[in-house]
């Protein structure tokens, strides 16, 4: 099964900007050619921390690949350790497929065809690889990563809009999108594994990017994909509910969110920008190791940067933006008192970067927003329709708030829970829409390997007024009932799925997009009402 964008990323991809790139020359038969000089395994792996290595060192490396089914001639293949199965499984395979190394953590006596690389880490082995095979593209940008369990896509977007005195010239890493400068490719994961990170970081020099914001999700941190990535900056905004099936507890989350500051990934950023509003970002402030500079932000008065005489409004906010060296009144179109805290942070890294925030209040004014962060579905009607990507019960709980706010009429909600994900956040956002909504339609939202019925026993354990909520499992139809029964000055969130554009099951994934169905849902109410 392959989500959107995947296609475009995996086996290897390997940028323009050939790490290793031969003259003019001769090749076989008198003809000249120009191309890569691909890197031999001697020049990859020397220094590695290694415990074996039997083989031929000089063996041009073309890719490489952490899945066998997706080796061709040339590959080296890393055999990971998983979750569900395990890479070392698949080494024969590879071979099979023309990998021409192995790397792995086992010592496979067997395994005799191909040079093959004993090390303690895999992981680590193939982050460091990578980013030599991509010549080292963290050295030439500036990078800012972006960390915490909720606004990481928002910050970085807006980010990356304060950053760009060029067009084309910061790259993005994240949820909605990879930009890489004058090319954008959808996104697989949040935070891609790090052969392609390196990768695009490799492709961000080559088509002239300075700068890039790179969203770094937990599992990230965990599976060591930005292991060695050197971040000058990065950002902690916040550590609420989610994940709880991989992290296990809120703790070993934490912890592994904290990797980033410390050092544990093998690089420390020079400056950490911390949200000390969130009692984590407290915490993590004691943390980081000496030397490093920190810079922390919020509403509380204590913060270096932050945000004072708030003004919430249905059409964006307006702050006093206070840093050690000043003070000036912003205005934002972005909505609700959580986008006054992402709209600091993204000031925070510019100006970690040296820019002033006195020179950011145009373009802080002028940012279009994030698809599917509160985006407007506008096809004439009478009431509001918007599309969020809230997921946890914390980011329910921050959008409902503000458009109870916002809202003159009745505030009506349809949600869902992600299959195969914490099951533990389900009843608790069951639970927040319940303490806003005036009406909620339960409905399912990726639910992935697991029976919607089994989403929806956990998602009914926070129901407290079950005549406000109803489960319908089809998520169209439950956008169609949201939308039948709105009317004048009322809103309808359709809340989970955001920019996403399919909807995924145990064994397809299928188009849909919340926008485009409420959209067609809304012209047909006005042709049949009663449809
Ligand atoms: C839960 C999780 O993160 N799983 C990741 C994990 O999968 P896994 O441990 O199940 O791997 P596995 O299937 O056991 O396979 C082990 C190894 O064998 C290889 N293999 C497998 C089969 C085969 O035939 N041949 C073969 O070589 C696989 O390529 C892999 O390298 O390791 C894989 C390879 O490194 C990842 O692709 C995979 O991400 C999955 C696809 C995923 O959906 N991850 C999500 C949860 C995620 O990472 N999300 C975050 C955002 C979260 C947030 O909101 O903050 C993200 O950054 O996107
Ligand atoms: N600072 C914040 N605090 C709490 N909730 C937020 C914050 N910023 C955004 N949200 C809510 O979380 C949702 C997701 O926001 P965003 O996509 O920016 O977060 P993210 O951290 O990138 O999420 P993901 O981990 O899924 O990539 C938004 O649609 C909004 O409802
Ligand atoms: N990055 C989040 C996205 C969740 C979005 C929601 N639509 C779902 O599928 O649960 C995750 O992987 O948990
Ligand atoms: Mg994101």
């Amino acid at each position: 099964m392959a989500l959107p964008g995947m296609e475009l990323l995996l086996g290897g991809l390997r940028s323009g900007r050939r790490p290793f790139v031969c003259s003019f020359g001769m090749a076989g038969g008198g003809a000249s050619s120009v191309g890569p000089q691909w890197p031999s395994l001697d020049e990859l792996i020397k220094d590695l921390p290694a415990v074996n290595f039997r083989g031929e060192g000089k063996t041009p490396v073309r890719a490489l690949v952490t899945d066998s089914r997706r080796v061709a001639p040339g590959s080296l293949f890393f055999a990971l350790g998983g979750l569900r199965t395990d890479g070392n499984l698949y080494i024969e395979e590879a071979i099979d497929r023309g990998a021409v190394g192995i790397v792995s953590e086992s010592p496979a006596e067997s395994i005799r065809q191909v040079p093959y690389l004993q090390v303690e880490d895999c992981r680590a082995a193939l982050a460091e690889v990578a980013r030599r095979f991509h010549g080292r593209p963290d050295d030439e940008l500036d990078l800012f990563a972006v960390t915490g369990t909720n606004g990481k896509t928002t910050v970085s977007f807006l980010a990356q809009h304060l950053l760009a005195d060029e067009p084309h010239t910061v790259g993005l890493i994240g949820t909605v999108h990879y930009d890489l400068g004058k090319r954008t490719l959808p996104s697989y994961k949040t935070t891609p594994e790090s052969l392609d990170i390196y990768s695009m970081l490799s492709q961000m020099v080559s088509e002239g990017c300075k700068q890039a914001v790179v969203e770094v999700s937990s599992h990230a941190i965990q599976q060591q994909r930005v292991d060695g990535v050197r971040f000058p900056v990065a950002a902690f905004l916040n550590l609420t509910q989610d994940h709880i099936d991989y992290h296990r507890n809120m703790e070993a989350y934490f912890e592994a969110k904290s990797r980033l500051f410390t050092g544990a990934l093998g690089s420390v950023p020079k400056v950490a920008l911390i949200n000390i509003d969130d009692p984590y970002g407290r915490r993590l402030v004691g943390m980081v190791p000496e030397g490093v500079k920190v810079i922390t932000y919020g509403v509380c008065a204590d913060a270096d940067l932050r945000a004072e005489h708030i003004k919430l409004g249905a059409q964006g906010s307006s702050f006093d933006l206070v840093w050690p060296e000043g003070r000036v009144r912003v205005e934002t179109p972005l909505l609700g008192h959580y986008n006054v805290a992402n709209t600091v942070a993204a000031v925070g890294l510019a100006y970690a970067h040296g820019k002033s925030p006195a020179d950011l209040v145009e373009r802080i004014a002028s940012f279009k927003g994030v698809p599917g962060r509160m985006e407007k579905v506008v096809s004439g009607q009478p009431y509001q329709v918007l599309v969020d990507y809230a997921h946890t019960d914390d980011a329910l709980s921050n959008a409902l708030t503000m458009l109870r706010e916002i809202t003159a009429g009745r505030l009506l909600v349809v949600f869902g829970c992600g299959g195969d994900r914490d099951r533990t956040k389900r009843p608790k956002m069951t639970g927040a829409v319940q303490n806003f909504a005036d009406y909620a339609w339960a409905t399912a939202d990726n639910p992935r390997k697991e029976d919607l019925k089994q989403i929806f026993d956990d998602m009914r354990q926070g129901v407290s007024v079950p005549e406000r909520i109803a489960f319908v499992d089809d998520r169209r139809r439950a956008i169609s009932l949201a939308l039948q029964e709105a009317g004048p000055g009322d809103c309808v969130l359709i809340a989970g799925k955001g920019h996403e554009t399919y909807q995924e099951f145990s064994d397809t994934v299928v188009p849909f997009d919340d926008r485009q169905v409420a959209r067609e849902l809304i012209n047909l109410k006005a042709i049949e009402p009663d449809a």
